[in-house]
């Protein structure tokens, strides 16, 4: 990530470090292990991490919090201000405006606000040009700044306008006379990317669930809310490195070790299991330790349409009607690097190829006809990057090729070899003895079965 703070100011960098560790330290229930601490880690590209000073145990807590040290909305003195408009928002947004409140050089929070990055390397900002790199990769679809524009226009500028007076020392504060909702929604872009690369979705004390927490999205079923957590959002992650998680219960939050750490290595927080696409998109960084979660996106609609040719559109539609409602049709499936299908794609493809009026009850099953869908599927989805796997390989072999052209090489060479590997497996589906079956030859036990449950 590149950090807004002037980067060649060693001192700045270091000053703003001490300011922040100083604060977190001296505030009230906070218990920071003497045994952490700070490190630049930009020269690899990486910000600010936390490093081990001493050989920390396993289980050891680096960094205690109480709940009322997150920067959350409920903790915001905008919440006391603004509590019946903020209760409108959902919690994405309401803790954007917060962050933009807490902006100002009165805010409690003001030495960790400091910390905070400017400028990212997530996929909302890149350019036109860069994200052509990705093209094929379904994570190009999942950026939304376009979306994100009308809701920040729709949704926080109306508060924002009708309460000027709250944000007249924020950093939005010099435009709002110039460009207000120009600059509003700048400043929503940054907080919103900072909300995603840096926030926990914390438990609400006494909800009923498991006791800790990476920093993935999830469920806003009530039972959770997003909180920035100084300090503990200054770990990094790296897959199989990772080190640390953070726990919580009612009252506080910790960081801890989940294996020994020697001294002077760095500690790593878990993020979560994800795909080098969704790592760039919501963290604007790679490393080659996520390749194993990498993942290939099959869309239902590409699915049902070359499952469902034969079909007459009534039928076909009564099928798909019946696979949603039945939970086995997704927006999109996904392939991972262990190449399995999933079953409920089996079920999909099944289901549309099937002769009869028992299509109701097809199971997965790995059939020649089954296989030829998924052929062209995967051909067809292999079609939509504009390189081939050779030309990626050559790609990263020259070493001129760096920055964000590289990392997209990276991630969509990554999603070609999962297809490649996929058509050789689905090849093999189809032993010589089978060559003259077809769905028409569904075996009695199909026939007669019910589909399992999945
Ligand atoms: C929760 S913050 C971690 C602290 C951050 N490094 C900083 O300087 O403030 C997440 C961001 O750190 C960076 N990051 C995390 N892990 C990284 C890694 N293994 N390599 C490079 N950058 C990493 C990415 O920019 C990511 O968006």
């Amino acid at each position: 990530m590149e950090m807004d703070l002037d980067l060649d100011d060693d001192d700045q960098f270091a000053e703003l470090n001490a300011a922040f560790t100083a604060w977190l330290a001296g505030s009230s229930g906070v218990v920071l292990n003497p045994k952490i601490g700070l490190q630049d880690l930009r020269s690899s590209s990486a910000g600010r991490g936390v490093i081990a000073l001493a050989p920390l145990a396993q289980d050891e807590t680096v960094l205690a919090l109480p709940r009322a040290s997150v920067l959350s909305v409920a903790n915001s003195e905008l919440f006391e201000k603004l509590r019946e408009e903020l209760s409108t928002l959902d919690s994405w947004l309401a803790l954007i405006i917060v962050l933009i409140y807490e902006t100002r050089p009165s805010s409690p929070w003001k030495p960790y606000i400091d910390l905070l990055p400017r400028t990212f390397d997530t996929l909302m900002y890149w350019s036109t040009a860069e994200l052509a790199e990705l093209q094929g990769s379904a994570v190009v679809a999942k950026i939304g700044r376009a979306e994100a524009d009308v809701v920040f226009r729709e949704k926080l500028w109306p508060i924002v306008k009708k309460h000027q007076e709250l944000f007249s020392d924020t950093e939005i504060a010099p435009d709002l006379a110039i460009d207000a909702i120009g600059s509003l929604v700048d400043a929503a872009h940054r907080m919103g990317s900072v909300i995603m690369s840096y926030s926990f979705e914390l438990e609400l004390p006494g909800s009923d669930s498991a006791s800790d927490s990476g920093s993935e999205d999830e469920e806003e079923d009530g039972r959770f809310y997003k909180g920035m957590v100084p300090m503990a959002d200054m770990l990094n992650a790296d897959a199989g490195r990772n080190n640390c998680r953070l726990f919580q219960t009612p009252t506080t939050l910790e960081m801890r070790t989940t294996v020994a750490i020697p001294a002077g290595a760095e500690l790593f927080n878990d993020y979560g299991a994800l795909p080098r696409s969704d790592l760039l998109r919501r963290y604007g960084y790679i490393t080659e330790n996520y390749a194993r979660h990498d993942v290939v996106e099959v869309s239902s609609g590409l699915l049902t349409t070359v499952a469902g040719r034969a079909l007459d559109p009534e039928d076909r539609t009564k099928r798909i009607d019946f696979l949603l409602d039945e939970g086995v049709l997704d927006d999109a499936f996904d392939i991972g690097t262990d190449l399995r299908v999933p079953d409920d794609v089996l079920v999909v493809i099944g289901t549309l190829l099937h002769p009869r009026e028992q299509w109701r009850e097809v199971k997965p099953r790995k059939s020649e006809a089954v296989a030829r869908v998924l052929l062209e599927v995967l051909e067809t989805r292999l079609g939509a990057y504009e390189s081939g796997v050779e030309e990626d390989e050559a790609l990263l072999r020259d070493q001129t090729v760096q920055g964000r052209r590289r990392i997209a090489v990276e991630v969509r060479l990554g999603e070609k070899k999962i297809i490649v590997g996929a058509l050789a497996k689905v090849r093999e589906w189809t032993p010589p003895d089978s060559a003259k079956r077809t769905e028409t030859d569904a075996p009695d036990g199909e026939r007669a079965g019910k589909r399992a449950k999945r």
